[in-house]
């Protein structure tokens, strides 16, 4: 896929310099959408980006977003229930979701029942059909370029495999064209069972926030960033208006 937008690219001295830059951009940008729209929609992924969220549950962001009109999506999610350790959905929960005021109706998690049933593709099918539903509501645009769904906002990682969402390396979801949630069963990183967002949904968003530590990132950074090497499923992260990069020292370390 062309990559739409130029990708921009940060280097911060430490997490938490990461954290801080990371607050304000999504708090800039909830204040742009909440007033040109009246709402704001916010793609989460798993991993350590939730702990890197934390300064939003603090002063000044906790008071002065809007949280009452934000859309909270997951670009990826583990097929199992609610209260497992391995979802997405719990870890936003305890660490970022419960600390802010945002109405439970706003927050599209996996389905409870089917995640715990364990029926990954299904579970991909009913998440799509919520995002249908959405976009009949108004909530979610189609983005008239591409004509898959836009979301505002996408806080993603990356894996030192170079794996974003769940879309890996060498495993054919990253190919997926006629979906907007696709699924997979044999993930090289557990749990084997989840459910994705599929490349051309990613490149829709509005703006791409991918954020990168550790230096066990650092060679997968290196060959997105020096050598354009498209067999790592990052390096096809694009964005409608602005994708952007940040990295703290470690994982820039091999740039
Ligand atoms: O469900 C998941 O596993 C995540 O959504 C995944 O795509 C994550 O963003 C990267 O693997 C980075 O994870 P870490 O931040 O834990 O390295």
């Amino acid at each position: 896929m062309a990559t739409c937008t130029q990708r921009k690219m940060i280097v911060f001295p430490s997490k938490n310099e990461l954290s801080e830059a990371m607050a304000e951009y999504t708090a800039n940008l909830s204040a742009k959408f909440c007033k040109e729209k009246g709402l704001f929609t916010v793609v989460l992924s798993g991993g350590d980006l939730i702990d890197w969220l934390c300064k939003l549950v603090q002063p000044p962001y906790l008071n002065s977003i809007e949280w009452s009109k934000w859309h909270v999506f997951w670009v990826d999610e583990r097929v199992c229930s609610w209260d497992d350790p391995d979802s997405n959905y719990k870890l936003a929960m305890d660490g970022f979701l419960s600390k802010v005021p945002i109405p439970n109706k706003n927050i599209y998690a996996i389905d409870k029942h089917y995640a715990v049933d364990g029926n990954a593709e299904h579970c991909a099918a009913v998440y799509q059909e919520c995002l249908e539903n959405l976009v009949k509501e108004s909530i979610i645009p189609i983005c008239s370029k591409t004509q898959y769904p836009q979301f505002d906002l996408q806080l993603l990682g990356m894996g030192p495999d170079g794996h974003m969402a769940s879309l890996f390396p060498g495993h054919p979801q990253i190919n997926v064209r006629d979906k907007w949630v696709t699924h997979i069963t044999d993930s090289p990183k557990p749990p084997p069972r989840r459910i994705t967002f599929t490349l051309p949904v990613i490149n829709s968003a509005s703006y791409n926030l991918m954020a990168v530590c550790d230096k066990e990132q650092a060679h997968a950074v290196a060959e997105i960033m020096k050598h354009n090497n498209m067999s790592l499923p990052s390096a096809h992260l694009s964005a409608q208006v602005e994708t952007v990069w940040y990295l703290d020292q470690a994982a820039a370390s091999m740039l």
